[in-house]
């Protein structure tokens, strides 16, 4: 495929995708999808499993070449999945250099981890870190590239509860410091509406839905509105008995 494959660098917009399509073994995953991200902005992408979430975001992450379609991205971008990909074989400062170019600058490394509050684990092995330790590892590995856009793949999904909050709360905080797009990739509609300034649901390859948010932050999941909107979103997702899409 790659029929009429663009990718250019550097606009107006943090991201800009006009018509663009992945299959796989000619099963349409994505369907001349559009979507427009303004720098700076917080947008959460929720959808049904398997409807091509991590699809998008690899394309947009360099990470799939085989699209067709027009796509615009920063130069600067980095990416962090579920699962926190530390090599085992480097120590954790080592792991936040992975693939810049360059002499390891250790001082950069030093202060991505003091960031993102595990700076005292600069020197140990990744197996020793605990799965948030682990999680905000990963996270100083994208920040150090300063990116202006931000993409993550579900990262919170392995964490329980309590460490989930806190990564939630750091990476809102990141975000408000760094000003960097973000595109997370999530399936919890409560995250999604805590932390993004815009909503969107996939479905049936393209955006089907979006949804802003403008309640002021940080945000409370009591509020009515908060309840509402995600409500609103669980229909879309077809979750809540009596859904209408
Ligand atoms: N490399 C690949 N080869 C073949 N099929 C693929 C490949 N990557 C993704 N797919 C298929 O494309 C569809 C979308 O996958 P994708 O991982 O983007 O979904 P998703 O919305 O992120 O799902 P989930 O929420 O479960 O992570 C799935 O049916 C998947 O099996």
């Amino acid at each position: 495929m790659a029929t009429q494959l663009h990718r250019r660098l550097s606009a107006p917009a943090a991201v800009a995708v006009h018509g663009l399509s992945r299959s796989f073994g000619g099963r349409q995953v994505i369907d001349n999808l559009d979507l427009t991200i303004r720098p700076g902005e917080f947008v959460a992408l929720l959808g049904a499993s398997g409807c091509g979430k991590s699809t998008l975001l690899r394309i947009l992450g360099d990470l799939d070449p085989e699209f067709s379609g027009d796509v615009t991205v920063p130069a600067r971008r980095a990416i962090a999945f579920q699962a926190p990909r530390l090599m085992p074989w480097k120590r954790v400062w080592t792991n936040v250099l992975l693939g810049l170019p360059g002499r390891p600058d250790r001082a950069r490394a030093q202060r991505a981890l003091d960031e993102v509050g595990i700076g005292h684990r600069a020197d140990q092995w990744p197996k020793v870190l605990s799965g948030g330790e682990a999680q905000r590892a990963s996270l100083a590995r994208a920040l150090v590239r300063e990116p202006d856009l931000l993409l993550l793949d579900e990262p919170f999904a392995a964490l329980d509860a309590l460490t989930r909050l806190k990564a939630q709360a750091l990476v809102a905080e990141l975000w408000q410091r760094h000003g960097c797009a973000v595109l997370l990739v999530t399936h919890d509609v409560e995250e999604a509406v805590l932390l993004a300034d815009r909503v969107l649901v996939m479905k049936d390859g393209v955006i089907a839905h979006q949804q802003g948010i403008t309640l002021p932050r940080p945000r409370d999941v009591a509020d009515p509105e908060f309840a509402r909107l995600r409500g609103d979103l669980l229909d879309w997702l077809g979750v809540r008995a009596g859904a209408a899409h």
